[in-house]
């Protein structure tokens, strides 16, 4: 197995990651575009560390329009193995309170438009994306939030919606009914390209706020979610510090089956595929491509 390398995707309210040694800054090119920022690469103890401001430095960038596939590429090319995202989340369920993690296990997708995959005509891939959340990676933030005595609960649904408005009451009810514990702008398709680029995923839903449905608390406000972030910035960070502290050297193989999930993904044969796309795929994908031909 690889150098296990730590990535922290850090989403509203989470623009830099403190306490980072042998600090540099890293603008890695993509074939996909451009990612959201430069790529912050350090060491936290022994471990490798990128760090990647989802929305950007000042938060330019709304959830519809980052490039989440040029994200997830250049983290690939920086050598990402598991990839912690730190998201900002609305909860559905009253013990869900703003303040706690949630170590989600399972995302609902209801984002339109977005590019999803970075397969398509000229090389096809099905994935599994079954269990999206690595289990190994999840049970080291359980221990990391653990030891540091930082509130958290494991296990959650978490759809994400298109945004950038907040939900309507109806969607709001809707969704609760349906059963899931949390709403984000974010999560998918992230996940998704992971599970694709083979790089172990695992969010930590900060909760923020009880989005529009709950009786005793108004619509969600955009300052209110940043001040409960602010809130819990210090949290975030112990949680990433004692994470990175604790962490392998060697990457470790994914009970979800992320560290392999294209082995039988790609079913184009290898006289059907479309050589610019397989440029395009080198380092999501050369693993498999270049070994099957
Ligand atoms: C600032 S409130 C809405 C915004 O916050 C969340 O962002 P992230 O997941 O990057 O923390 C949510 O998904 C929305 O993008
Ligand atoms: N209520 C909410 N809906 C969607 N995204 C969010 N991010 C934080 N709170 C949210």
């Amino acid at each position: 197995m690889a150098e296990a390398v730590l990535g922290i995707i850090g989403g509203s309210g989470i623009y830099d990651l403190p306490g980072l040694t042998d600090l540099r800054e890293e603008r890695i090119e993509s074939p996909w575009g451009e990612p959201s920022d430069v790529l912050r690469i350090g060491r936290m103890g022994e471990t490798k560390i990128v760090f990647l401001p989802r929305h950007g430095r000042g938060h330019a960038i709304p959830p519809s329009e980052i490039n989440y596939r040029a994200n997830i590429d250049v983290l690939k090319r920086a050598g990402v193995t598991d990839l912690v995202s730190l998201s900002a989340c609305g909860s559905y369920k009253a013990e869900l309170y703003p303040g706690l993690f949630v170590l989600v296990d399972q995302f609902v997708d209801r984002t339109a438009g977005r590019a999803s995959s970075f397969f398509g005509k000229g090389c096809v891939a099905h994935v599994s994306v079954a269990h999206p959340v690595g289990p190994a990676l999840q049970e080291r933030i359980a221990a990391a939030a653990t030891a540091e005595e930082l509130p958290f609960v494991r296990g959650g649904t978490l759809v994400t919606m298109e945004g950038p408005q907040f939900s309507t009451l109806a969607e709001s009810l809707t969704y609760k009914g349906l059963g899931y514990d949390l709403i984000g702008m974010t999560a998918m398709p992230e996940a998704k390209l992971a599970r694709e680029a083979e790089i172990t995923y695992a969010t930590v839903a900060m909760v923020t706020d009880y989005d529009c449905w709950h009786e005793e608390h108004g619509a969600v406000d955009v300052a209110s979610v940043i001040a409960v972030l602010h809130a819990n910035a210090d949290k975030a960070r112990r949680l990433v510090a004692r994470l990175a502290a604790d962490f392998p050297r060697e990457r470790e193989a994914c009970p979800a089956g992320s560290h392999n999930a294209l082995d039988f993904a790609v079913v184009t044969a290898p006289e059907h595929r479309d050589p610019k796309l397989l440029a395009k795929l080198d380092a999501v994908a050369g693993r498999v491509l270049t070994a099957q031909g």
